[in-house]
């Protein structure tokens, strides 16, 4: 019969060694910083390290170990590299462009634009966030809000991100990607679905629905109760209600907010009609300048990574290592690269948190691109 603890003695003992080694090898590890501190050169060293896990492999007697080997190997490299970093943005050669900070957003004294028309859930999300006398305008698609921050005839746009039952909102994330706009703050939205109709319309009468492809989306199931009903995607929520009154035809009707049936005087034919009854959108608030709120708790950043195994663990291993907390991560497909594709990932945390900052350092120089997208 084996005695566990004296086997448990003996692996403590080898665990000391271990420690100790592992001590030395970072000690020599730093030196290796110090001499790419004063050259430039980079942290990471991918043929090195492919040398280096080869070279380890041949070293272990036993086969079955090579496995195992290489894998403790890749961590204690991808530790050193972690380390590194840090050293090097204590010596002040940070990778992060330069941005302000400001005590608050100036709701009173600024240009917002959303898309859709009075009533759409862009519209309510703008007034729950900016204040009822908020100045503002409106756009036809997302790309014109993005347009309108990037020329400045808008300081801010709110654009609906992500929906509590139907996920992302794919088009806002592909602009993020494309513009040089960030975000700077987020307004959460009950979104309530209603049935609007011409005030002499009845349930019965209704052959056509008008809705945002969301706002379809979103209302699936109680669509699916109504199949004679022929459904036909909008620009928007409140678009669709204006359509309905505009066609002034009572089987006509729209799925869009009560605020839109007070906006155009329709009448509620059916309230509440989403599947989800806590269905929520989240709009981001974007702006043209890198300025962002003091203590904001929240980063968005996006990055491209190889098709390569092990390729995405890596780059969330520098959120992991520096203990920030990852609460969202959603993948797109990067145009004219089939089946590859580009993160967006969200975590806790500051731009000045010295293990954001660590994190990020990291990242890009590992990612194939990295794009910061906000601090809000
Ligand atoms: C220590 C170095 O930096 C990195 C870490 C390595 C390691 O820990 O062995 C190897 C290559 C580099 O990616 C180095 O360049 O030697």
């Amino acid at each position: 019969m084996l005695d566990l603890n004296e086997i448990r003695t003996e692996i403590d003992d080898v665990d000391r060694q271990l420690a100790a080694l592992y001590e030395k090898r970072i000690a020599l590890a730093t030196k290796v910083a110090e001499y790419k501190i004063e050259t430039g050169k980079k942290v990471f060293d991918e043929t090195r390290e492919k040398q280096k896990l080869d070279k380890v492999a041949e070293l272990v007697s036993d086969e079955k170990n090579i496995h195992g080997v290489r894998e403790l190997f890749s961590q204690l490299m991808s530790t050193s590299r972690k380390m590194q970093y840090k050293l090097i943005e204590e010596h002040g050669l940070t990778l992060r462009e330069p941005y302000e900070t400001m005590d608050a957003i100036d709701k009173k004294h600024c240009t917002v634009v959303y898309q859709g028309v009075p009533g759409a859930y862009s519209y309510i999300a703008m007034k729950r966030f900016f204040g009822e006398d908020v100045n503002n305008f409106n756009v036809e698609t997302f790309g014109d809000a993005m347009e309108a921050v990037k020329d400045g005839s808008a300081d801010y746009a709110v654009l609906p991100i992500d929906n509590s039952t139907t996920g992302m909102v794919n088009q806002v994330y592909d602009l993020l990607e494309e513009y040089d706009n960030y975000i700077i703050g987020e307004q959460f939205v009950k979104v309530e679905h209603s049935l609007l109709g011409l005030p002499a319309a009845a349930i019965s009468d209704i052959k056509t629905v008008y809705s945002h492809p969301q706002g379809l989306m979103q209302c699936q199931k109680y669509l699916d109760s109504h199949r004679e009903w022929n459904s036909i995607s909008q620009l928007n929520t409140a678009v669709s209600a204006k359509m309905v009154v505009e066609q002034n035809d009572i089987s006509k009707a729209a799925i869009a907010s009560e605020e839109a049936a007070r906006v155009y005087g329709l009448k509620v034919l059916e309230s509440k009609i989403n599947d989800s009854d806590r269905n929520t959108t989240r709009f981001v608030i974007v702006s043209n300048k890198r300025r962002f709120v003091k203590g904001a708790g929240k980063m968005t950043i996006c990055f491209e990574t190889n098709n390569k195994p092990g390729a995405l663990y890596n780059l969330l291993s520098h959120i992991i290592y520096n203990e920030l907390n990852m609460t969202k991560i959603e993948s797109r497909p990067i145009e004219g690269r089939e089946w590859e594709f580009r993160f967006f990932v969200d975590f806790m945390g500051n731009i000045d948190d010295t293990n954001v900052i660590n994190a990020l350092h990291g990242i890009q120089e590992e990612a194939n691109k990295l794009k910061f997208l906000g601090n809000y």
